[in-house]
């Protein structure tokens, strides 16, 4: 089955989001940041892509319609935050004029609304959108790396990502010259159709592959930047075991895996602390477009990720992902290192 249709509409939603982002975080206000009850930050800019791509799918597919998103308008509704609405709402208006395909004016009732069509519990069943507005929210704050991550799930299966990249460079991170190297990367990925990346300013897309490293003394791996969504210290033990000489590549968001779908780097351990439990608009984009550029990603059992129950993936202690050589050594040193932190409590 094809999703041609449904990947272009991914693209431009993600894409029209981007541009929304670069704009907050150029001007972006201490007052722009709200506080969930789970204390992690929410601005203008992740409500306003939200409203934005769930607009933008439901113009394209109104008659089947589900999506799974990070955000809810609770906080939106609240007197204090009546001016952030309207600045929200006046940001989507012009991001929407400024594409010209939609002629329309929501109101801020209409926002809110768009925010919350985003409550589906996901499933094993039908077709489900899946999107995390800005992912890295965190990054996007320090106005480091954050992206808009989006996916459609058909059956529990993901078949069709989209990661939109607005501060990652058009060239290996690893080999950045200057500051002013070109930034802003959409990757793209189809099942059965391999991973693409083009420019966010819309220019030709190149297919790309993960890297053909197979010993992991030439590898690198990238970790969050925040030690609090991983454990720096596991990761760091595991890559001593493998011998990788370069020190960790820590970045933000699912940029990672739009870096290591390119070769960027050749591995990506994610082992968040005790309790913490994965959403799959934080990985269901970034799964898709690594596997379909030839990787591998598993949880810390060597389980690939599943996605078809609901919000949360509920998986095994952590996430990894590699290049197929390199993932049983990478996978032995994973269980190696769990093992000898659990005998040493
Ligand atoms: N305590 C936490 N542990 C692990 N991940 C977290 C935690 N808090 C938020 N996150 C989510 O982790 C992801 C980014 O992590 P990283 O940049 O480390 O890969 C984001 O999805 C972020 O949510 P959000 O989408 O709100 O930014
Ligand atoms: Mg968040
Ligand atoms: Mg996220
Ligand atoms: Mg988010």
């Amino acid at each position: 089955m094809s999703y041609d249709k449904e990947l272009a509409a991914a693209k431009k939603a993600a894409s029209l989001a981007a541009r929304l982002c670069q704009k907050v975080q150029k001007a972006l206000l201490q007052s722009d940041v709200q506080s969930k009850n789970d204390r992690s930050p929410v601005t203008v800019a992740d409500y306003g892509s939200q409203a934005l791509v769930s607009y933008v799918l439901q113009q394209e597919f109104p008659s089947e319609f589900s999506l799974v998103a990070e955000e809810d308008s609770k906080d939106l509704r609240k007197d204090a935050a009546q001016e952030l609405v309207e600045r929200m709402t006046k940001l989507v208006n012009d991001s929407l004029a400024s594409d010209g395909s939609y002629s329309v004016t929501l109101s801020t009732e209409d926002i809110l609304k768009f925010i919350d069509s985003g409550k589906s519990e996901g499933g094993p069943e039908g077709r489900h959108w899946v999107l995390d507005p800005i992912d890295g929210t965190k990054g996007f704050l320090r106005g480091g790396q954050y992206a808009i991550a989006l996916a459609l799930l058909d059956r529990g299966k993901v078949v069709l990502g989209v990661l939109a990249c607005p501060n990652l460079p058009l060239t290996s991170i690893r080999d950045q010259q200057s500051p002013n190297d070109e930034v802003g990367c959409l990757f793209f990925a189809e099942i059965g159709g391999g991973t693409y990346m083009q420019p966010l300013d819309g220019s030709s897309a190149v297919k790309v592959q993960v890297t053909a490293v197979e010993n992991p003394e030439e590898a690198s791996f990238f970790e969050s930047y925040e030690a609090l969504h991983s454990k720096h210290d596991l990761s760091s033990s595991i890559a001593e075991k493998l011998g990788i000489k370069a020190p960790p590549v820590r970045i933000d968001s699912q940029a990672k895996y739009g870096a290591l779908s390119r070769g960027d780097g050749a591995i990506y351990m994610r082992l968040p602390r005790e309790g913490y439990r994965e959403k799959i608009w934080d990985h269901a984009a970034g799964c898709i477009v690594v596997t379909e550029a030839g990787g591998v990603v598993t949880d810390a059992a060597g389980n690939p990720l599943d996605f078809s129950r609901g919000k949360y993936l509920d998986l095994d202690t952590g996430i990894i992902v590699t290049n197929q050589k390199l993932m049983p050594l990478l996978f032995k040193a994973v269980r190696e290192s769990l093992e000898e932190k659990a005998s040493s409590l």
